[in-house]
């Protein structure tokens, strides 16, 4: 009910929902200092019950992942019956609705979001997690078409159980299609190797417009998977068989790695820049025209602000600092409101 955002009051105003999943909803909001629209993602603490742990996975995760192609944390509320998630938002919805609606992708259109994703989970294996639950829903747009990753919520941990993992696919994993073969089979895998096999399906989900593996009988799905043979329609190129075969090899030892793939002719052909996976975000840079304007508004000395800033706490100034930096990346003016009086002045617009 309403009443239960009151935590968000005088922060953000909540407009329509974007998606519910297993366990909560997204909807859009603004970020009512800046203007800028948000996504908020609710999850009711009743409602996930055991998956507790999923939701402290993802808030790790994206604490400490920032990077150009994977969906930002602004703010994170805890409230006694619910978590709120603040993040980036794409306002050109799923990858999985971009794919359904041009039935598939030209060669060079699926390389130039294959490149986004590539970057993205270099970055997130550069820093010991592997994501686990790679697929088109977890793929969004921006506007540019710009891609960003999400949904971290069975991500591995650096050091934890999960690089290393033989637990069966229901208790960790998620989508059948595009599990890996160890990883349906319940063996030791490396999520690493097993995040590569996804990447693969999705390649072939980008390139032909339907699943390598598919079958209505998740048995008969699983053999599939184990036997790793796939059709390959006539529109594939040399080039992208030649890829697809090297990353849905069905023993994780002779599978194509990330950095193997970041040097990979297909990705880099038609492309001068080689592919920048590493983050353009520094946590110890901290923009000083958005420092700047918020000491402005916040009545703070520079340097303070800066201060503030860099603690990056996930509460509504971190929020304040991206949403400006993102206003100032996209060439835009950006301005916060005056500091307000104190309530011993006087003043017209009080
Ligand atoms: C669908 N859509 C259409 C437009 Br236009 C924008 C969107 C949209 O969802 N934009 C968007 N921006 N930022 C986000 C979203 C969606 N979103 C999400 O986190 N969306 C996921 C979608 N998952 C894919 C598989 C299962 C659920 C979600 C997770 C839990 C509950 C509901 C949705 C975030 C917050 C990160």
């Amino acid at each position: 009910g309403k009443e239960s955002y009151r935590a968000l009051n005088g922060l953000y105003v909540l407009h329509d929902e974007l998606g519910s999943g297993g366990f909560g909803k997204v909807k859009l909001a603004t970020h009512l200092l800046t203007g800028q629209y948000v996504a908020i993602k609710i999850i009711d603490k009743k409602k996930i019950g055991n998956d507790l742990p999923r939701v402290k996975t993802e808030m790790d995760a994206l604490r400490t992942l920032s990077h150009q192609n994977i969906c930002q944390l602004y703010q994170y509320i805890e409230t006694t019956e619910k978590f709120f998630i603040i993040m980036e938002y794409c306002s050109g919805g799923e990858m999985f609705d971009y794919i359904v609606r041009k039935e598939r992708l030209p060669e060079a259109e699926a390389r130039h979001f294959f490149r986004q994703l590539v970057q993205a989970i270099a970055y997130v294996h550069s820093l010991g997690y592997a994501h686990r639950d790679l697929k088109p829903e977890n793929l969004l747009l921006t506007e540019e078409l710009k891609l960003k990753l999400i949904d971290f919520g069975l991500c591995a941990r650096p050091g934890g159980p999960g690089l290393v993992n033989n637990k069966p696919l229901d208790t960790c994993c998620g989508s059948p299609a595009y599990a890996a073969p160890e990883l349906i089979l319940g063996q030791q895998y490396l999520g690493n190797r097993a995040d590569v096999w996804s990447m693969g399906v999705l390649l072939y989900a980008l390139l032909c417009g339907a699943l390598p593996f598919e079958d209505d009988n998740m048995q008969l799905l699983y053999r599939k998977i184990s036997n790793g043979r796939y059709y390959e329609p006539d529109f594939l190129t040399n080039s992208s068989k030649e890829l697809l075969k090297r990353m849905l090899q069905v023993d994780p030892e002779r599978r194509i790695t990330v950095n193997e793939l970041l040097r990979h002719p297909w990705l880099n052909s038609t492309y001068q820049a080689a592919l920048k996976w590493q983050t353009i975000y520094d946590k110890n840079l901290v923009d000083e025209d958005v420092a700047r304007e918020m000491a402005y508004h916040y009545g703070t000395q520079l340097g303070t602000m800066v201060g503030k800033i860099k603690e990056w706490r996930f509460d509504y100034l971190t929020a304040t600092y991206h949403l400006l930096l993102q206003l100032k990346a996209r060439g835009e003016k950006f301005a916060l409101p005056p500091p307000r009086l104190a309530n011993n002045q006087t003043g017209s617009n009080v």
